[in-house]
Protein backbone atom coordinates (compact mmCIF):
# COMPACT_ATOMS: atom_id res chain seq x y z
CA UNK A 1 0.00 0.00 0.00
CA UNK A 2 3.01 2.65 0.69
CA UNK A 3 6.02 1.82 -0.77
CA UNK A 4 9.21 4.30 0.00
CA UNK A 5 11.86 4.16 -2.58
CA UNK A 6 15.28 5.17 -1.86
CA UNK A 7 13.97 8.72 0.24
CA UNK A 8 16.49 10.73 1.40
CA UNK A 9 16.91 14.00 3.18
CA UNK A 10 19.67 16.32 3.62
CA UNK A 11 19.41 19.43 5.73
CA UNK A 12 21.92 22.44 4.62
CA UNK A 13 22.40 25.10 7.62
CA UNK A 14 25.60 26.97 7.90
CA UNK A 15 26.75 25.24 4.91
CA UNK A 16 26.76 21.98 6.92
CA UNK A 17 24.98 19.13 5.30
CA UNK A 18 22.75 16.66 8.02
CA UNK A 19 21.58 13.62 6.22
CA UNK A 20 18.99 12.97 8.42
CA UNK A 21 17.29 10.53 6.38
CA UNK A 22 19.51 8.14 4.45
CA UNK A 23 18.50 6.17 0.82
CA UNK A 24 15.82 4.99 2.97
CA UNK A 25 13.53 1.73 1.18
CA UNK A 26 10.67 0.29 2.48
CA UNK A 27 6.89 -1.11 1.87
CA UNK A 28 4.03 -0.93 4.45
CA UNK A 29 0.93 -3.28 3.54
CA UNK A 30 -2.55 -2.04 4.50
CA UNK A 31 -3.64 -2.49 7.77
CA UNK A 32 -0.31 -3.06 9.29
CA UNK A 33 0.40 -0.79 12.41
CA UNK A 34 3.79 -0.67 11.78
CA UNK A 35 6.49 0.82 14.39
CA UNK A 36 9.37 3.23 13.37
CA UNK A 37 11.57 3.09 16.51
CA UNK A 38 14.95 4.61 16.85
CA UNK A 39 17.28 7.23 19.45
CA UNK A 40 16.79 10.93 19.39
CA UNK A 41 18.42 11.78 15.87
CA UNK A 42 17.82 8.65 14.11
CA UNK A 43 15.60 10.84 11.80
CA UNK A 44 12.29 9.34 12.41
CA UNK A 45 10.27 12.46 12.61
CA UNK A 46 12.10 13.83 9.17
CA UNK A 47 11.28 10.16 7.75
CA UNK A 48 7.65 10.90 8.62
CA UNK A 49 7.39 14.14 7.82
CA UNK A 50 8.91 13.51 4.10
CA UNK A 51 5.83 10.78 3.77
CA UNK A 52 3.12 14.12 3.26
CA UNK A 53 5.55 16.00 2.46
CA UNK A 54 5.71 18.69 5.48
CA UNK A 55 9.37 18.15 4.96
CA UNK A 56 10.09 17.50 0.93
CA UNK A 57 12.56 14.99 -0.19
CA UNK A 58 16.28 15.68 -1.37
CA UNK A 59 15.59 12.41 -3.02
CA UNK A 60 13.68 9.10 -3.88
CA UNK A 61 9.95 8.15 -3.84
CA UNK A 62 7.12 8.04 -1.44
CA UNK A 63 3.77 6.40 -3.38
CA UNK A 64 0.61 5.80 -1.03
CA UNK A 65 -2.06 4.32 -3.02
CA UNK A 66 -0.90 4.09 -6.20
CA UNK A 67 0.02 7.56 -5.98
CA UNK A 68 3.40 9.17 -6.52
CA UNK A 69 3.39 11.39 -3.82
CA UNK A 70 6.48 12.69 -4.01
CA UNK A 71 5.46 13.67 -8.13
CA UNK A 72 2.50 15.89 -6.79
CA UNK A 73 1.59 19.85 -7.61
CA UNK A 74 0.89 21.65 -4.58
CA UNK A 75 -2.77 22.07 -4.95
CA UNK A 76 -2.87 17.53 -6.06
CA UNK A 77 -0.86 17.28 -2.88
CA UNK A 78 -3.48 19.65 -0.52
CA UNK A 79 -6.03 16.96 -1.87
CA UNK A 80 -3.97 13.52 -1.17
CA UNK A 81 -2.99 14.41 2.37
CA UNK A 82 -6.87 14.34 2.88
CA UNK A 83 -6.17 10.40 2.96
CA UNK A 84 -3.23 11.01 5.16
CA UNK A 85 -4.17 12.19 8.73
CA UNK A 86 -1.35 12.83 10.95
CA UNK A 87 -1.30 13.24 15.09
CA UNK A 88 1.98 14.59 16.81
CA UNK A 89 3.86 14.97 20.11
CA UNK A 90 2.32 18.41 21.31
CA UNK A 91 -1.23 17.64 19.36
CA UNK A 92 -0.90 20.90 17.46
CA UNK A 93 -4.51 22.11 18.37
CA UNK A 94 -6.03 25.17 17.44
CA UNK A 95 -6.33 27.16 21.10
CA UNK A 96 -9.11 29.66 20.33
CA UNK A 97 -11.14 26.82 18.77
CA UNK A 98 -13.88 24.49 21.14
CA UNK A 99 -13.18 20.60 20.45
CA UNK A 100 -15.83 20.27 18.23
CA UNK A 101 -14.47 23.23 16.07
CA UNK A 102 -10.93 22.01 16.14
CA UNK A 103 -12.17 18.41 14.81
CA UNK A 104 -14.72 20.57 12.20
CA UNK A 105 -11.52 22.40 10.95
CA UNK A 106 -10.01 20.24 8.28
CA UNK A 107 -13.71 19.79 6.83
CA UNK A 108 -14.12 22.89 6.29
CA UNK A 109 -11.42 23.45 3.98
CA UNK A 110 -12.20 20.65 2.14
CA UNK A 111 -15.48 21.94 1.64
CA UNK A 112 -17.87 19.75 3.23
CA UNK A 113 -21.47 20.89 4.03
CA UNK A 114 -22.09 22.48 7.19
CA UNK A 115 -24.60 19.45 7.86
CA UNK A 116 -22.18 16.62 7.20
CA UNK A 117 -19.76 18.38 8.74
CA UNK A 118 -21.76 18.38 12.29
CA UNK A 119 -22.46 14.88 11.48
CA UNK A 120 -19.20 13.55 11.16
CA UNK A 121 -17.61 15.54 13.99
CA UNK A 122 -20.32 13.92 16.24
CA UNK A 123 -19.47 10.65 15.26
CA UNK A 124 -15.46 11.11 15.56
CA UNK A 125 -16.01 12.24 19.60
CA UNK A 126 -17.99 9.64 19.85
CA UNK A 127 -15.56 7.12 18.21
CA UNK A 128 -12.44 8.75 20.42
CA UNK A 129 -14.39 9.06 23.07
CA UNK A 130 -15.12 12.60 24.08
CA UNK A 131 -18.90 12.69 24.67
CA UNK A 132 -19.51 15.87 26.59
CA UNK A 133 -16.47 17.34 26.13
CA UNK A 134 -17.95 18.92 22.53
CA UNK A 135 -17.92 22.70 23.66
CA UNK A 136 -14.22 22.39 25.78
CA UNK A 137 -11.58 24.30 25.01
CA UNK A 138 -8.41 22.44 24.36
CA UNK A 139 -6.80 24.29 27.32
CA UNK A 140 -9.58 22.69 29.26
CA UNK A 141 -8.26 19.21 28.50
CA UNK A 142 -5.95 16.44 30.03
CA UNK A 143 -3.58 15.64 27.72
CA UNK A 144 -4.78 12.06 26.77
CA UNK A 145 -8.02 13.91 26.04
CA UNK A 146 -6.01 16.68 23.50
CA UNK A 147 -4.69 13.90 21.99
CA UNK A 148 -7.87 12.39 21.29
CA UNK A 149 -8.95 15.58 19.64
CA UNK A 150 -5.87 14.90 17.85
CA UNK A 151 -7.01 11.68 16.45
CA UNK A 152 -10.52 13.13 15.89
CA UNK A 153 -9.05 16.05 13.90
CA UNK A 154 -6.75 13.21 11.96
CA UNK A 155 -9.96 10.96 10.65
CA UNK A 156 -11.97 13.48 9.69
CA UNK A 157 -11.57 13.23 5.69
CA UNK A 158 -11.67 9.24 6.10
CA UNK A 159 -8.10 9.10 5.46
CA UNK A 160 -6.85 5.18 5.00
CA UNK A 161 -3.39 6.31 6.46
CA UNK A 162 -2.27 7.62 9.91
CA UNK A 163 1.09 9.00 10.72
CA UNK A 164 1.69 9.27 14.61
CA UNK A 165 4.77 11.52 15.16
CA UNK A 166 5.65 10.33 19.12
CA UNK A 167 2.09 10.90 19.80
CA UNK A 168 2.34 9.37 23.25
CA UNK A 169 5.52 10.46 24.28
CA UNK A 170 3.99 13.52 26.10
CA UNK A 171 1.70 11.59 28.20
CA UNK A 172 1.88 10.00 31.28
CA UNK A 173 2.09 5.66 31.54
CA UNK A 174 -1.97 5.07 31.82
CA UNK A 175 -3.06 7.64 29.55
CA UNK A 176 -0.37 5.75 26.89
CA UNK A 177 -2.11 2.77 26.85
CA UNK A 178 -5.46 4.38 26.39
CA UNK A 179 -4.68 6.13 23.28
CA UNK A 180 -2.92 2.96 22.35
CA UNK A 181 -5.60 1.03 22.86
CA UNK A 182 -7.59 3.46 20.66
CA UNK A 183 -5.28 3.35 17.86
CA UNK A 184 -5.65 -0.66 17.71
CA UNK A 185 -9.51 0.02 17.60
CA UNK A 186 -9.34 2.64 15.19
CA UNK A 187 -7.06 0.50 12.90
CA UNK A 188 -9.57 -2.49 13.21
CA UNK A 189 -12.59 -0.43 12.63
CA UNK A 190 -11.59 1.62 9.96
CA UNK A 191 -9.26 -0.70 8.67
CA UNK A 192 -6.62 2.13 8.69
CA UNK A 193 -3.03 1.68 8.20
CA UNK A 194 -0.86 3.80 10.61
CA UNK A 195 2.57 4.24 10.72
CA UNK A 196 4.12 5.61 14.35
CA UNK A 197 7.36 6.55 15.67
CA UNK A 198 8.77 6.45 18.88
CA UNK A 199 11.42 5.84 21.13
CA UNK A 200 9.80 3.09 23.16
CA UNK A 201 10.12 -0.19 22.58
CA UNK A 202 6.69 -0.64 24.95
CA UNK A 203 4.97 1.24 22.08
CA UNK A 204 5.90 -1.11 19.12
CA UNK A 205 5.84 -4.10 21.68
CA UNK A 206 1.84 -3.17 22.54
CA UNK A 207 -0.20 -2.69 19.11
CA UNK A 208 2.43 -2.63 16.33
CA UNK A 209 2.64 -6.16 14.10
CA UNK A 210 5.16 -4.53 12.18
CA UNK A 211 8.80 -2.60 13.15
CA UNK A 212 11.55 -1.46 11.35
CA UNK A 213 14.78 0.16 13.85
CA UNK A 214 16.71 3.12 12.36
CA UNK A 215 19.79 4.57 13.29
CA UNK A 216 21.93 7.50 11.47
CA UNK A 217 18.91 7.91 9.08
CA UNK A 218 19.00 4.14 7.62
CA UNK A 219 16.60 1.46 8.96
CA UNK A 220 19.11 -1.15 10.23
CA UNK A 221 16.49 -3.61 10.82
CA UNK A 222 12.92 -4.58 10.06
CA UNK A 223 10.88 -7.73 10.40
CA UNK A 224 7.24 -8.61 12.09
CA UNK A 225 7.66 -7.15 15.84
CA UNK A 226 7.80 -11.04 17.01
CA UNK A 227 10.45 -11.74 14.88
CA UNK A 228 12.43 -8.77 15.85
CA UNK A 229 12.08 -9.35 20.17
CA UNK A 230 13.31 -13.30 19.70
CA UNK A 231 15.73 -12.62 17.25
CA UNK A 232 17.75 -9.01 17.33
CA UNK A 233 20.53 -8.94 15.03
CA UNK A 234 21.58 -5.17 15.74
CA UNK A 235 23.12 -3.78 19.23
CA UNK A 236 20.48 -1.01 18.88
CA UNK A 237 17.79 -3.12 18.59
CA UNK A 238 18.98 -5.46 20.91
CA UNK A 239 18.67 -2.54 23.04
CA UNK A 240 15.49 -1.42 22.34
CA UNK A 241 14.22 -4.85 22.99
CA UNK A 242 16.12 -4.73 26.79
CA UNK A 243 13.79 -1.52 27.58
CA UNK A 244 10.76 -4.12 27.61
CA UNK A 245 12.12 -7.54 28.67
CA UNK A 246 15.00 -6.59 30.72
CA UNK A 247 18.65 -7.58 30.84
CA UNK A 248 20.16 -10.73 30.01
CA UNK A 249 21.11 -10.76 33.79
CA UNK A 250 18.29 -12.54 35.32
CA UNK A 251 20.15 -15.51 33.14
CA UNK A 252 22.98 -15.16 35.11
CA UNK A 253 20.53 -15.97 37.83
CA UNK A 254 20.45 -19.19 37.01
CA UNK A 255 23.07 -21.03 39.34
CA UNK A 256 21.55 -19.31 42.61
CA UNK A 257 18.26 -20.67 41.13
CA UNK A 258 19.44 -24.15 40.68
CA UNK A 259 21.37 -23.58 44.81
CA UNK A 260 17.97 -22.38 46.14
CA UNK A 261 15.75 -25.50 44.52
CA UNK A 262 17.09 -28.78 45.52
CA UNK A 263 14.49 -30.99 44.24
CA UNK A 264 13.01 -32.00 40.75
CA UNK A 265 14.01 -30.41 37.84
CA UNK A 266 14.48 -27.30 36.91
CA UNK A 267 13.22 -25.99 33.26
CA UNK A 268 13.28 -22.97 30.78
CA UNK A 269 10.43 -22.36 28.81
CA UNK A 270 10.74 -20.06 25.98
CA UNK A 271 7.40 -18.43 24.87
CA UNK A 272 7.87 -17.44 21.20
CA UNK A 273 4.31 -16.23 20.03
CA UNK A 274 2.07 -19.08 21.61
CA UNK A 275 -1.08 -17.19 22.54
CA UNK A 276 -2.80 -19.76 24.87
CA UNK A 277 0.51 -19.59 27.39
CA UNK A 278 -2.23 -19.29 30.08
CA UNK A 279 -3.23 -22.42 29.42
CA UNK A 280 -0.34 -24.42 28.96
CA UNK A 281 0.82 -24.43 33.05
CA UNK A 282 -2.69 -25.39 34.49
CA UNK A 283 -2.62 -28.36 31.38
CA UNK A 284 0.43 -30.08 32.29
CA UNK A 285 -0.60 -29.55 35.91
CA UNK A 286 -4.28 -31.68 35.40
CA UNK A 287 -2.97 -33.95 32.64
CA UNK A 288 0.44 -35.23 33.80
CA UNK A 289 -0.36 -34.58 37.50
CA UNK A 290 2.99 -33.22 37.90
CA UNK A 291 3.98 -30.58 40.26
CA UNK A 292 4.91 -27.20 38.97
CA UNK A 293 6.33 -23.98 41.22
CA UNK A 294 7.23 -20.71 39.04
CA UNK A 295 10.29 -19.64 40.32
CA UNK A 296 11.03 -16.62 37.56
CA UNK A 297 10.19 -15.61 34.55
CA UNK A 298 9.04 -12.34 32.63
CA UNK A 299 6.75 -12.66 29.63
CA UNK A 300 5.35 -9.80 27.98
CA UNK A 301 2.40 -9.92 25.23
CA UNK A 302 3.18 -8.78 21.75
CA UNK A 303 -0.09 -8.05 18.82
CA UNK A 304 1.68 -11.64 18.03
CA UNK A 305 1.27 -13.40 20.95
CA UNK A 306 3.06 -13.88 24.19
CA UNK A 307 6.62 -13.84 24.10
CA UNK A 308 9.64 -14.05 27.11
CA UNK A 309 11.12 -17.06 29.62
CA UNK A 310 9.60 -18.63 32.38
CA UNK A 311 11.25 -20.80 34.81
CA UNK A 312 9.65 -23.60 36.57
CA UNK A 313 10.64 -26.35 38.45
CA UNK A 314 9.12 -29.64 37.67
CA UNK A 315 8.36 -32.57 40.07
CA UNK A 316 6.35 -35.99 40.75
CA UNK A 317 6.23 -39.62 39.31
CA UNK A 318 9.57 -39.53 37.23
CA UNK A 319 7.29 -40.90 33.78
CA UNK A 320 4.80 -38.33 34.07
CA UNK A 321 7.55 -35.67 34.21
CA UNK A 322 9.46 -37.32 31.15
CA UNK A 323 5.38 -37.03 29.30
CA UNK A 324 4.60 -33.70 30.52
CA UNK A 325 7.83 -32.43 28.69
CA UNK A 326 7.66 -34.21 25.65
CA UNK A 327 4.04 -32.79 25.09
CA UNK A 328 5.76 -29.39 25.29
CA UNK A 329 8.54 -30.01 23.43
CA UNK A 330 6.09 -31.75 20.69
CA UNK A 331 2.34 -30.16 21.09
CA UNK A 332 3.26 -26.70 21.66
CA UNK A 333 5.52 -24.08 20.09
CA UNK A 334 7.17 -23.59 23.29
CA UNK A 335 11.10 -23.85 23.49
CA UNK A 336 11.54 -26.23 26.28
CA UNK A 337 15.33 -26.50 28.29
CA UNK A 338 15.92 -28.57 31.33
CA UNK A 339 18.59 -26.61 33.03
CA UNK A 340 19.20 -28.52 35.98
CA UNK A 341 18.09 -32.53 36.43
CA UNK A 342 17.85 -33.73 39.57
CA UNK A 343 17.03 -37.38 39.19
N1 LIG B 1 15.11 21.53 9.95
C1 LIG B 1 16.29 20.95 10.17
N2 LIG B 1 17.45 21.56 9.83
C2 LIG B 1 18.64 20.98 10.03
N3 LIG B 1 18.81 19.76 10.58
C3 LIG B 1 17.71 19.09 10.94
C4 LIG B 1 16.39 19.64 10.77
N4 LIG B 1 15.48 18.74 11.22
C5 LIG B 1 16.19 17.68 11.67
N5 LIG B 1 17.51 17.89 11.50
C6 LIG B 1 18.60 16.93 11.85
O1 LIG B 1 18.30 15.69 11.26
C7 LIG B 1 18.62 14.62 12.14
C8 LIG B 1 17.40 13.76 12.38
O2 LIG B 1 16.43 14.48 13.13
P1 LIG B 1 14.98 13.94 13.47
O3 LIG B 1 14.27 14.99 14.25
O4 LIG B 1 14.37 13.43 12.24
O5 LIG B 1 15.36 12.70 14.41
P2 LIG B 1 14.43 11.91 15.40
O6 LIG B 1 14.85 10.50 15.33
O7 LIG B 1 13.01 12.21 15.11
O8 LIG B 1 14.83 12.50 16.79
P3 LIG B 1 13.88 13.13 17.94
O9 LIG B 1 13.13 11.97 18.51
O10 LIG B 1 14.85 13.73 18.90
O11 LIG B 1 13.01 14.14 17.25
C9 LIG B 1 19.18 15.26 13.39
O12 LIG B 1 20.58 15.25 13.30
C10 LIG B 1 18.65 16.68 13.34
O13 LIG B 1 19.54 17.57 13.97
Amino acid sequence: MISIEGLSKIFTSNKTDTTAVDNLTLSIDQGDIFGVIGYSGAGKSTFVRLLNRLEEPTNGRVVINDQVVTALNKKDLRIARQDIGMIFQHFNLLWSRTVEENIAFPLEIAGVSKEERLERVHSLIDLVGLSGKEQSYPSQLSGGQKQRVGIARALANKPSVLLCDEATSALDPETTNAILDLLVDINRQLGLTIILITHEMHVIRKICNQVAVMENGKVVEQGNVLDVFLHPQQSVTKKFVKQVMGSDEEDNDINQLIKNNEQGKIIRLHFVGETTNDALISQIIKTYQVDVSILQGKITQTQAGAYGTLFIQMGGNPDDVTQAITFIREQTSVELEVVRDAD
